[in-house]
């Protein structure tokens, strides 16, 4: 890999803002994270947030790829009292994830291999949030998890069978198609190219392309000239989603969780031994997994259920239109 510019301080990204009610816990201190690339880490922080009395069951949710620990932030509509992730009732963790730069450990903490960022895989950051529940007293769990975080439950499934219970997997595949890799790869060389934010920005631009539809954007961004005259609205929205993102996340760290996920490919064997109920959630409009594809991976679980969420807007309906989605989490969700 090119060196990225920007080198930095280990910890989150200057932009990162410290989020009300996060905390921290520093594990592996006696015993290292064994990475599946063969190398050892030691006190490893990460950032977590809980919701609810601790208890031996815990809801636990795991975020998309930009997403942090603040469930409150991302997807308020799903918690609180009366929804699906009900604090007056359950216990509900989430952790941001190794590799992410929202207060866990990131690549620049983490051992280089061979002179680069170690390459992370999702079943690292499943044994890094298994650590984490051991540390809270958590013995079971129920996950809850879309887009990345729908693959990295897939991952939670494979690496920890005896502490799940059952799973929501919203808008997520087990394995990434080659459509998939390809768009992270345009998205990965984007960074290399330019490096110190510029290359991020164009490959947030990819990926809300591919997060969307060409109805959702009919819908919403057909205009021209509204934010700058002479330039299609739809211009503008991808600009000011690029540098949103620049502002808040950490190239290192996009490379790092994009190239984790690409790498994550069970087989179809691995997904036939799953024991636990897993309803498999996706979304009618979404280009980035098709919901042929998200259903064709449900059928591989033995107890699997698919349900189809109705949405023009495509991948991330399940943030800005979630429709009956959170009925749905509430009646799987629990023991
Ligand atoms: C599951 C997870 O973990 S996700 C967590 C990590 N990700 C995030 O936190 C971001 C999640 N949010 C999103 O991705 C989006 O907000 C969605 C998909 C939920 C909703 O998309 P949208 O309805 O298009 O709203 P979005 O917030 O993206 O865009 C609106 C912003 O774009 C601006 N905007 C809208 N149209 C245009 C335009 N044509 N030109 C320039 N700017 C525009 C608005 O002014 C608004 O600005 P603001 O954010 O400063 O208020
Ligand atoms: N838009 C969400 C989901 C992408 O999969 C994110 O940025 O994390």
């Amino acid at each position: 890999m090119t060196a990225l510019a920007r080198p930095r301080e280990p910890g989150p990204p200057p932009a990162a803002r410290e989020q009300a009610g996060r905390q921290i816990a520093l594990l592996f201190r006696e015993a290292p994270l064994l990475l599946d690339c063969g190398q050892p880490v030691s006190d490893v922080r990460v950032a977590y947030h809980t919701y609810g009395t601790p208890a031996e069951h815990a809801i636990l949710v795991l975020h998309a790829l930009t997403g942090t620990s603040a469930v409150h932030e991302w997807w308020p509509g799903f918690l609180g009292e009366g929804r699906p992730l009900d604090p007056t009732r359950d216990y509900v963790v989430c952790a941001n994830v190794l590799g992410g730069c929202a207060g866990t450990a990131g690549p620049a903490e983490l051992p280089r291999v061979g002179g680069e960022d170690p390459p992370l895989t999702l079943r690292d950051l499943a044994r890094a949030g298994r650590a984490l529940l051991e540390h809270l007293g958590v013995r079971r769990v129920s996950l809850v998890g879309a887009s990345m975080g729908g693959m990295l439950a897939y991952a939670w499934l494979l690496e920890c069978p005896d502490l799940v219970e059952r799973a929501v997997i919203i808008g997520a595949p087990a394995r990434h198609s080659p459509w998939a890799v390809g768009l992270n790869t345009a998205a990965r060389a984007a960074i290399r190219a330019a490096p110190g934010g510029e290359g991020l920005k164009v490959a947030r631009q990819i990926a809300t392309l591919s997060y969307r539809s060409p109805e959702s954007f009919a819908r919403t961004q057909s205009g021209w000239g509204t934010r700058r005259p002479g330039t299609a609205d739809i211009t503008t929205y991808l600009e000011y989603q690029g540098e949103k993102l620049a502002d808040r996340f950490d190239e290192r760290s996009y490379l790092a969780l994009t190239g984790a996920m690409d790498r994550f490919q069970p087989s179809d064997a691995e997904l036939r031994s799953v024991q636990v109920p897993v309803l498999v959630v996706g979304i009618s409009s979404d280009l980035l997994y098709s919901p042929a594809e998200v259903r064709a991976y449900a059928e591989l679980l033995p107890r699997g259920q698919y349900r189809e969420l109705e949405s023009p807007h495509g991948h991330d309906a399940f943030l800005m239109d979630p429709g009956p989605l959170p009925e749905w989490v509430t009646t799987f969700s629990r023991p």
